[in-house]
């Protein structure tokens, strides 16, 4: 079996989506679904935003959850004393790695990040905690400068590095060199955090794992800063399905937590999302649905079951007979050519008026209205 690690970090990255705040009962809710499923590690939040946000990831805490729960912070050791105070055992700490972050950040003073990041890991280590770091924006950082921070980093005691291509700038195939020169160079293991600024961000951690990478960041429906993060549900699909990884995750419940995360969080998935959209395995036009009345795999890359799904077909402007004859045969209704042809062109007109495929009752009323004309 191939090991690849998720930590998932919906309640940190994802909830720093613009717009979204999560409240301690959904944070907790979120938590108990990723660790049911079989997640590995959850990023549970910032410890450093204060009083009520301690309190809620203290809250996971408590649940005890098989999973290993990290709060990420800043390179500041109030941040960490903050994420030790809710009872956390990992830290994740993050430090601007790129010229153009450094200088927003620090002035342009790399031996500051330096500083912060040796003070800060120190303490980590000191309070006996597991420590991973964050190269905030290493896809744009000079990279004989990423890479020698993260060598002291991990003499200075670094258990993990986290390669982040924090404004989602990255394309496979350079993701994939980036990564594999660290992977190959370090004696810690890497972590992908990709964002998906040009739709790549799932393309991006599959390429990192594939050079190397141990665990991957993902956030449910894929939410996050901007364009949001590579998906739980992708990354763990598309492991499943092109790579042949079994991650150990039950996947038939990707569905049920990306329906609490779109509540939670107040953004509705679009049908066309990959893996938990309402279309997914949703077949109207004629030839598709022609073959997959014969066999599913004609159109599907693998069971709706899988991922919580059922299979939908309907009636709507591109349908063709096939399809027509099957559903109405479902419900004991048999049309001759002639008779299937007009209800085809009546269905076209109609999924026009209303923009969209048909309901079962608006199909049946028409077959009916249909039946007395030709009755009559
Ligand atoms: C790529 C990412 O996703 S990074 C994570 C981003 N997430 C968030 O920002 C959400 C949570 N953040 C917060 O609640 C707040 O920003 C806090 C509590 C962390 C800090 O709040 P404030 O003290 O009001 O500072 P503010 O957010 O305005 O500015 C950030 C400060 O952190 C510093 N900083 C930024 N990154 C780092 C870092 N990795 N290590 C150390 N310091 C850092 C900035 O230089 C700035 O410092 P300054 O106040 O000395 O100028
Ligand atoms: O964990 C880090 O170091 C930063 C993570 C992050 O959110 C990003 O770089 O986009």
């Amino acid at each position: 079996m191939n090991k690849v690690l998720i930590n998932d970090t919906t309640l940190r990255d994802g909830e720093q989506a613009a717009g979204v705040a999560f409240s301690v009962e959904e944070k907790i809710a979120i938590a108990l679904i990723l660790d049911a499923i079989g997640v590995h590690e959850i990023e549970v939040g910032i410890p450093a935003m204060g009083k009520a946000e301690q309190q809620a990831i203290a809250n996971i805490v408590n649940l005890d959850l098989q999973a290993h729960l990290l709060g990420w912070n800043r390179a500041v050791i109030a941040d960490i004393q903050a994420s030790i105070a809710c009872g956390l055992q990992r830290v994740h700490i993050s430090v601007p790695v790129s010229a153009i972050q450094i200088k927003a950040k620090f002035q342009g003073r790399s031996s500051v990040v330096l500083q912060k990041l040796h003070d800060s890991i120190s303490f980590a280590v000191d309070h006996g905690l597991f420590v991973s770091i964050g190269g905030e924006d290493s896809s744009r950082a000079e990279e004989s400068f990423l890479l020698d921070l993260v060598q002291v980093a991990q003499e200075w005691g670094a258990s993990r590095f986290r390669f982040c291509d924090t404004v989602g700038i990255l394309d496979p195939f350079t993701t994939y060199n980036k990564v594999r020169q660290l992977v190959t160079s370090l004696t810690i293991p890497v972590e992908m955090h990709t964002h998906n600024d040009f739709g790549l961000a799932t393309a991006n951690a599959l390429a990192g794992i594939k050079a190397g990478a141990l665990s991957v960041n993902t956030t449910v429906n894929g939410l996050g800063e901007r364009a949001g993060n590579a998906a739980l549900e992708e990354v763990v699909m598309a492991l499943k399905h092109l790579y042949q990884y079994d991650l150990g995750i039950d996947t038939k419940r990707l569905l049920e937590i990306s329906q609490l995360v779109a509540s939670a969080s107040g953004y509705p998935v679009p049908p066309w999302k990959a893996i938990v959209g309402e279309n997914t395995f949703a077949h109207e036009s004629g030839i598709h649905a022609h073959g997959v009345l014969q066999n599913p795999h004609t159109y599907e890359p693998y069971a709706p079951e899988e991922v919580g799904r059922e299979r939908r077909l309907v009636v709507g402007k591109h349908s063709g007979r096939h399809l027509l004859s099957s559903i109405l045969e479902q419900h004991g209704i048999v049309l001759n050519q002639e008779e299937t042809q007009s209800v085809l062109d009546a269905v076209r007109q109609e999924s026009v008026e209303k923009k969209r495929s048909l309901t079962p009752q608006e199909l049946l009323h028409l077959v009916q209205t249909r039946q007395h004309s030709w009755a009559s």
